[in-house]
């Protein structure tokens, strides 16, 4: 069982108030005419953007983005929840981020004394294993490249209508992971977002892709090391449901699971 440990401060950047994912009960969301008009009764599909990096569209049904939503919302508010981490250049990433099974902070990587009021990490909660895991399964029927992994790490982004996210490749994970090409899990949650990829930083010579509401994005193997980053995000483009349901507050969610 979990049982947060509030020890002192580590690092001097605690969140004077915490960062709600949902909006006040009285609030509400201003939804275009289009949004109202869309049909969410899509059926999945899937996209090989390039050996070994899968994309599952409309994969992840709205009673299941709702509870994700939720089970963010709760441990983001707890302790070592959502805050904006800062970069040794004294600048901030345009998101807020909080992070299950282990953390990871620009700054720190991945280190033993690392969240902000020296809280210890949540676990990966099992709903969210699940979905990652059979995540990774259904990719593994368009690419059978693709390894499988056990997530024990999930760093959640939220991005609001400013949020972007530069171009990096995640290989702050073990050696191991990194030479076994264990996937990343990618899961987005609300507004669409222009997510970036190729085989380095020029943003000029990256590929383009919509990642909306309900996608999943696994890369793994040869595509372990992609270069990827989060262009912009698509005001009022998330489904009506989700945000009927959840109350959301505008912007995107994003979940990548990885196995240390
Ligand atoms: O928000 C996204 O789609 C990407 C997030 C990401 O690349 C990361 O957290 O490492
Ligand atoms: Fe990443």
């Amino acid at each position: 069982m979990y049982k947060p440990n509030n020890m002192i401060p580590a690092i001097d950047s605690i969140p004077t108030k915490p960062f709600s994912l949902i909006l006040p009960e009285k609030s509400t969301n201003s939804l275009s005419e289009i949004e109202m008009k869309k049909d969410y009764n899509l059926k999945s599909s899937c996209v090989v953007l390039k050996p070994g990096m899968v994309l599952l569209k409309n994969y992840i049904s709205i009673t299941d983005q709702v509870e994700i939503v939720k089970i963010c919302q709760e441990f983001g508010m707890g302790p070592g929840g959502f805050y904006q981490p800062g970069l040794n250049s004294g600048a901030k990433l345009n998101l807020h981020m909080m992070c299950f099974g282990r953390n990871w902070d620009p700054q720190t990587k991945y280190a033993a004394r690392y969240r902000y009021d020296g809280s210890q990490a949540p676990p990966v909660h099992d709903k969210l294993v699940s979905l990652a895991k059979t995540s990774i399964k259904d990719s593994q029927a368009h690419d059978d490249k693709i390894p499988s992994m056990h997530p024990d790490i999930c760093i959640v982004n939220f991005y609001t209508a400013t949020g972007r996210l530069g171009m990096h490749q995640d290989r702050d994970e073990s050696s191991d992971s990194l030479r076994k090409g264990l996937p990343v899990v990618s899961i987005s949650v609300g507004d669409s977002a222009q997510f970036l990829y190729g085989h380095n930083r020029d943003v000029r010579k990256a590929n383009e892709v919509l990642l909306e509401s309900g996608d999943v994005v696994v890369f793994g193997g040869k595509s372990r090391n992609v270069y990827h980053g989060v262009k912009t995000i698509i005001p009022n483009s998330a489904p009506l449901p989700l945000l009927q349901q959840s109350k959301l507050r505008p912007g995107r969610l994003n979940l990548t699971f990885r196995q240390f």
